[in-house]
């Protein structure tokens, strides 16, 4: 196990020129999921985005691994997978091509193996030989998941994973994120679902306006249930 914390972030400040939120401590480590909870408009996305270095912090720095982020760098493309929500397709490439050439790149051994095991457990079964204009938009979600667990990660990123996932492909989220933690990978991610907090997250971030505050997973699942 890595003797860095997979996130590390102290008062660090995001917006876009101007804050969007106060200053935020951070702290994810092998083993741990970490949930950001918060209002609409919190900062939450922001938050995700700066942390995978796509965006520029307003104060403070993010390190991932132990380096400074940075995400033109090798090392940290190979370790952090990640599905905020602006990935984009190639049209002509299937779902199950999709997932082979996200295995070859980051050369996954037995990548055909794997790709029909993921397939299965996401329910794409029937849609695997599909073109992504053709697939709904849950079935687009649960590509991109597949394809975030298609691949060799220490750090996991995803904002709000449930989104338009119907309950039982919820609840198998649920249990690969209980999964991931269980196996030494570290998750950072931001949701609006008390049951994916509740089920697997180790510690939750609370965003508010004037100030986060970290609480445990069912004081979270609570917060969310406030809103
Ligand atoms: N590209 C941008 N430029 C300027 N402001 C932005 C930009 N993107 C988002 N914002 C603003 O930043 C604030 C935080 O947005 P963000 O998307 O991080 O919130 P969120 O907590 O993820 O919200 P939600 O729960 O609705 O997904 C919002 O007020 C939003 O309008």
């Amino acid at each position: 196990m890595s003797d860095f914390s997979a996130v590390e972030a102290s008062r660090l400040v995001v917006g876009y020129t101007v804050p969007v939120c106060p200053p935020v401590d951070l702290r994810v480590r092998a083993g741990e999921v970490l949930a950001v909870v918060g209002a609409n408009g919190t900062g939450k996305s922001t938050l995700l985005r700066t942390v995978v270095g796509s965006l520029e912090p307003i104060r403070g720095e993010v390190h991932l691994l132990g380096a400074p982020v940075d995400e033109r760098s090798g090392a940290q493309r190979a370790a952090v997978a990640q599905c905020l929500g602006d990935e984009v397709f190639f049209p002509a490439l299937t779902a199950r091509e999709h997932l082979l050439l996200t295995c070859l790149g980051h050369g996954v051994p037995d990548a055909a193996d794997v790709v029909d095991r993921l397939v299965d457990e996401l329910g794409l079964t029937a849609r695997a030989d599909a073109l992504p204009a053709a697939l709904s938009s849950g079935q687009c979600r649960r590509l991109l998941l597949a394809a975030a667990f298609a691949r060799p990660r220490s750090l996991l990123v995803l904002d709000e994973p449930e989104q338009r996932l119907d309950a039982g492909m919820r609840d198998r989220l649920v249990g690969r994120l209980v999964e991931e933690r269980e196996a030494g990978g570290a998750v950072l991610l931001a949701t609006h679902d008390p049951a994916v907090v509740a089920g697997a997250a180790t510690a939750v971030l609370v965003l508010g306006e004037e100030r986060s505050r970290l609480v445990t997973a069912a004081e979270g699942a609570a917060a969310i249930a406030a809103l």
